[in-house]
Parts: structure tokens; sequence; C-alpha cells
């Protein structure tokens, strides 16, 4: 059972290891098992003979890095240690000690160190307790400015364990070895240009002193590959129909923005639902035709500006003939009235961009609390705050949770690490992204993908908001792999909607 979905904080990681000590696991067997998880994924990094720096810090982050720095020195790499701390904890001290005997060299000036290969930051981990200052913070900026590659051991030093926030200065690494259980800083957008490639090294953490700290359905989650998997309505059922698959209706597009009808279109339709409707501008109706052969296209009467006037459905169906409705790509504010009238509908609404900056025009809290199915909000960082004036908008995971509670909606929060709430304050992660997606119309196929999954779940028991995570980290994993094959420069929106499909191939 990975580890990989869990995320603690640094006193939530205090009690579970402390659990583990009390259970009878020597610190020192567990700093030695730990040092040599990181020593064994560090050979397939660093290549024999390489010149290795350790910096050592007064704890037991110091504690591991000097069992890295002992074993590499075994293994015949040339190591040394850099090492500024007068005072240092007994287990850590008695590392120091032995690395000293076997003569490997130790620094306590940067002006005195040899060049290096790679560095290994040992110096803070979740017992980071105060900005770093003085020697210790011009040695961080000294190892950052050298551009060389550093390891970081659990968390780059300097980062606040659990808002991710700079304490003074922090370690630019290369690589993070986050140990045991994923630290809630590294899941916050302000850590990322400090992490560089994140990985997990799980040092068997029994999974009940996990659920005895953190609760057997831990409040805030990291979106995995096999959680996202799981929850797509795959594989189909041999005996179905076009509408056991659901029925999508897209209300979207205005004549200023008829590709963010296309854009939500597309992404509909990659997520495979059975039925989807789209309801434009009567004077976008053959353009989303020769677009969107298999869609159901709704010409709706237009003000003079080309926007949506109203939603005008076809004979004998109304709003609540649909599975899903999502609602906003390209709507233009130019015509408010159709929200309240929309937001009506009994079935998953999903309201994005325009639809957004209505509803905050019109009252997000009281329009939302007369819904009485469920909502999900897609806003990006602006949207967010126009929605939600009044809360507090420093952490964004509370501000979320605080906004969902508030609107009774699921809150999607777009960026570099999307985050979701559900009104109980049950958070997902999104832990992998690319700065492709900063682009026009991403959201407009995230918005599609998420409405026509939404579609097809219906009554079957998956929870909206596990099927809310799935859309964005399938929406993330496509423009991770567009990027990949055509840089981050080249992941338009059209683009990425042509990815989605491979992720799930691969
Ligand atoms: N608990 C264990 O046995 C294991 C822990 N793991 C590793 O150890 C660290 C956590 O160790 P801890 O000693 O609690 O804290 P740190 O190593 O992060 O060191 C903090 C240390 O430094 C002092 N300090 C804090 N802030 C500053 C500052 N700004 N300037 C100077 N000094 C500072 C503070 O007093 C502490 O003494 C964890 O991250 C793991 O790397 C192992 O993974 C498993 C065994
Ligand atoms: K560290």
């Amino acid at each position: 059972m990975t580890k990989e979905k869990f995320i603690v904080t640094a006193s939530q990681m205090r009690e579970i290891e402390a659990r583990i000590f009390t259970a009878g696991m020597p610190v020192a067997a567990l700093m030695e098992k730990v040092g040599g998880l990181i020593f064994q994924r560090l050979q397939a990094i660093i290549s024999p003979g390489k010149c290795v720096g350790i910096l050592v810090g007064p704890g037991h982050n110091g504690g591991d890095a000097l069992v890295v720095a002992r074993e590499l020195h075994f293994r015949g790499y040339q190591v040394w240690i850099y090492q500024p701390f007068s005072k240092l904890k007994e287990l850590t001290s008695q590392h120091f000690q032995y690395t000293q005997s076997l003569k490997i060299p130790c620094y306590q000036e940067i002006s005195q160190l040899p060049s290096y290969d790679f560095l290994i930051d040992g110096l803070f981990g979740f017992g980071l307790e105060r900005e770093i200052t003085d020697s210790i913070a011009a040695a961080v900026n000294y190892f950052n400015n050298k551009n060389q590659p550093i390891i970081s051991i659990d968390i780059p030093s300097g980062l606040h364990t659990d808002t991710g926030e700079v304490l003074g200065t922090a370690i630019q690494a290369t690589y993070t070895f986050c140990l045991g259980l994923w630290k809630q800083g590294l899941l916050q957008e302000q850590a990322l240009p400090y992490i560089g490639q994140a990985e997990l090294i799980d040092f068997d953490i029994p999974l009940a002193d996990i659920q005895a700290v953190i609760g057997d359905i831990p409040k805030i989650k990291r979106i995995t590959q096999t959680t996202a998997l799981s929850t797509l309505p795959l594989p189909r059922p041999l005996i179905t129909h076009k509408y056991k698959q659901g029925h999508l209706l897209l209300i979207c597009g205005s004549r200023r923005y008829a590709g963010g009808a296309i854009l939500t279109g597309l992404g509909a339709r990659a997520s495979g639902v059975g039925m989807l409707s789209i309801a434009v501008p009567e004077s976008l109706k053959m353009l989303l035709v020769s677009q969107l052969p298999e869609a159901l296209i709704i010409g709706c009467p237009e003000t003079e500006t080309g926007a949506i006037a109203s939603v005008q459905l076809p004979e004998n169906i109304d709003l609540n003939s649909f599975t899903a409705i999502a609602c906003g790509p390209g709507l233009t504010k130019d015509n408010i009235s159709i929200i309240p009238e929309i937001i009506q509908c009994e079935c998953p609404l999903i309201l994005d961009a325009d639809a957004l900056n209505i509803l905050a025009q019109i009252g997000t809290i009281p329009r939302l609390k007369q819904r009485k199915s469920a909502t999900v909000l897609t806003p990006h960082t602006g949207e967010f705050k126009r929605l939600f004036p009044n809360i507090d908008h420093t952490d964004r995971i509370k501000a979320i949770q605080t906004a969902a509670q508030e609107s009774g909606a699921i809150v999607l929060l777009k960026g570099a690490r999307t985050a979701i709430s559900n009104p109980q304050g049950n958070v997902w992660i999104n832990p992998e992204s690319t700065p492709a997606l900063a682009r026009g119309g991403s959201g407009d196929v995230l918005t599609g993908l998420l409405g026509g999954l939404l579609a097809q779940i219906m009554n079957k028991e998956i929870l909206i908001e596990d099927i809310v995570a799935t859309a964005a980290w399938w929406h993330s994993q496509a423009g991770i792999l567009a990027a990949q094959t055509r840089t981050e420069l080249g992941v338009d929106a059209f683009t990425l909607t042509q990815y989605l499909m491979p992720v799930l191939k691969k």
C-alpha cells in the first residue's frame, strides 16, 4: 500500500516517529535505515568517483546526511563535509565523530570549501524552527549561486515544513528526497522554485501509526495516479447504451469567444461521456457542428453583442434532462440573466470563467446556498478572489476550505498546485503540473473534461470530489505529456485536448 497519498505536517510527522520509537525501533536504527535508503537512491544519480559535498545540520537531518557521507566514502566517492554548528544532537554528534575518525575532511568556513560535483543538503529537515540567518544563510546563498546539483534530504533546508514558505533563505534543490510521508510544505505553490524533482523515500512506517495520527480519512490528500484512475468510468459495462454513459450539457461560447466553446466541447469529448449537448449563440451553431459532429448543438437566441440571450432547449427537454451541466467558458458577462436560471438545475453543475464572474456580481453565497445538488466552482486565483472577497486568501488551502464551507460548493482552485476542497473541508492537492498549462483555453478544456466525467458517474457511489480530483490530475498529466514531446511552449489548448487520451493509454 503506497504512502503516496498521505500528507503530513511537521508535528504529525514527529508524532508518527514518536510512535515508532515508543514501539521499540531504536532512533539510531531508523536513522541508519533511512541513510541507507537515501544512499541507495543516490547511487543511481551520482556516478562512482564523483566529488560529493555534504551539508550537515545540528539535528537528525544532519544525522541522516552523515550516514550518507560515511556510505559514499566507503564506496569510493570523494566526500567532504561542511558542518558549521558548535552543538549537535547526541546521535548526530556520534556520526560526526565517526566520519572524523575515517578522516573525511570537514570544513567550518565556506571560503575553504573544495569544488564538488553534487551537494547533499542535510542542514535542516522538519525541525526547522526559525529563520536561517548569518553564516548559515550566507552558506545557503553561496551553494545556490554555485549552480551545481543539490539533493535535499526530506525538505530543502529553509522551507517551512507545513506552509512551504522560505524562512530567511532556502536551498534550491535539484532533487528533494522526502522521507516517509509527503510534508505539506512540499505541496504549496510558494515552495515550487525550491523543490526540484521531488520523490518519496518510504521507510516502512506502519499504516496503523499513520492512521493513529492523521485519522482513517486524512483531511488533506495528494492526488495520485492510483486514486485518479480508480474513479474513471473504466472498464465500461458490456451492456450499455449512450444514455447510460451520461448526458452533459455545455453552455458556453459567444461571437467574441467562439473558440472557448470548441475547446470545452473537445475536453468533454475526451471524457467519453455518452451524450454531449452544447448550447451556444445561434451564430456559432454551424461552427460547432463542424468541429464536434457527434454533439447536439443547440443554437440559442443571442444578444446584439453575440452572447447567449437565453438557453432555449429543444422541445420536451429541460435542464433536468441532463446528468451534468457545465457553464461559463467564453460566455462573456454581456447577459447575466442566464446564471440564476441555470443555478436552479437539479443535476451537478460546474461554473467556470465568466459564469463565475457573473456569479460574483450577483452574489456567490446566497445564490449557491439555494442549490439542492452538487456545485463545482473552478476559478483561477483572480476569479476566486472576486467570488469570495471577504475571506482570508493568505493560505490557499484554508481559503478554499472556507469558500467551500460557506458556499456549500466544491471549490477547485487552479494553479501550479491545483487544490480542491469540499464543503466538509476535505482537500485534494494535485502534486504535479507544468507551466505549459498557463495559457488561454486550457481552463476551458478542464471544464469540458470535468463536466463529461461528472455526467457519467450519475448514481454510482463515487464521490463527486474524487471525480473533480481525477479531472484535475488527468488534465495536468496531459499537459505534462504534451510538454515532454513539444516543450512547454508547445502546449496550446487544442494540442492539450489531443493528449488527454494518450495519458490513459500510458
Ligand atoms: N526523528 C528521527 O529520529 C528521524 C528523523 N529523520 C530526520 O531528522 C529530521 C528531523 O530531525 P530534527 O533533529 O527534529 O530536526 P532537524 O534535523 O530538521 O534540525 C533542526 C535542528 O536545528 C535547530 N534549528 C532549527 N532552526 C534553526 C535555524 N534557523 N538556525 C539554526 N538552527 C536551527 C533545531 O534546534 C534542531 O535541533 C528529519 O527532517 C529527517 O531528516 C529521519 O528521517 C528519520 C529518523
Ligand atoms: K534538508
